[in-house]
């Protein structure tokens, strides 16, 4: 089957002129980012942190992104278009992606200035990881959430080139998946995991299919995950009961 890219899907949020910026909360409380660290779940593809957000942060932004007019996916996709049944909201706003970069323990975790930032890697070998050298978040955000029934069918996420807030903006280019979790089943979300597959072996192989790897939902994890050439098909799993809410957004890169 003809890998989905999830990028041609478009969301039908009203044009940007009408839409009104949120009044964010502010992110606090946070974790001391010297208590943080990353952590390579599948190396060179998925990185988590967890605890980005503390629970009672988490618990503030649902009940605040609750508010927000989400819209429901339309039925059918496109010819091509993965599969997304879940309420979403869209925005692009430079201010908030530079205070998620800035304002939490994101930029430092990934710039490595935080000091054992967990993964020990050279100025080098961290460019090569993130796919260049990072310079903050795609200003295009994404609220989603998922009621019971909900889902994200197996898709591919692209990259894309976009300004990454600055003055003036930077050209960037997206190379990673932000995923930020705010429920879990400690929240009663039950199902929701996202879940990666590895490239089945080639045709001739006698090796084994490889094992789905499943991320079960955390309430403040924060999930990276390599995207555009190198991203591995993916899904969100339906939820079974309560809701799932997500922040998203990418890591960019200069470009
Ligand atoms: O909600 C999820 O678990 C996956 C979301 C996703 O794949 C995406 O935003 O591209
Ligand atoms: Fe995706």
């Amino acid at each position: 089957m003809a890998p989905k890219k999830e990028g041609k899907l478009k969301a039908s949020a009203p044009p940007r002129a009408a839409q009104q910026i949120p009044n964010w909360p502010a992110f606090t409380p946070l974790i001391p980012e010297s208590d943080l660290s990353l952590q390579e779940a599948l190396p060179g593809q998925i990185v988590t942190i967890p605890n980005f957000f503390t629970a009672t942060l988490c618990k503030n932004y649902v009940s605040f992104l609750s508010g927000l007019p989400l819209t429901t996916t339309p039925g059918k996709p496109k010819k091509g278009d993965a599969v997304r049944v879940n309420d979403r909201y869209q925005i692009d706003d430079p201010a908030f992606a530079e205070r998620l970069w800035s304002g939490t323990s994101l930029k430092n975790l990934v710039t490595g200035v935080v000091a054992g930032e967990g993964l020990n890697l050279s100025d080098h070998q961290r460019k090569e990881l993130w796919g260049g050298e990072v310079i903050g978040l795609n200003p295009n955000i994404r609220i989603y959430r998922y009621s019971k029934g909900q889902f994200f069918d197996q898709h591919y996420d692209d990259s894309n080139n976009v300004f990454v807030p600055g003055s003036p903006p930077i050209p960037g280019r997206t190379t990673w998946t932000l995923l930020l979790y705010l429920t879990s089943p400690a929240t009663g979300c039950v199902g929701g995991e996202t879940v990666f597959y590895p490239d089945p072996p080639k045709k001739k192989s006698r090796e084994p299919q490889p094992e789905p790897f499943v991320v079960g939902l955390e309430t403040g994890l924060a999930l990276l995950h390599k995207h555009g050439a190198d991203c591995m098909l993916h899904e969100g799993r339906e939820v079974l009961q309560g809701e799932k809410w997500v922040i998203r957004s990418d890591l960019c890169v200069k470009r």
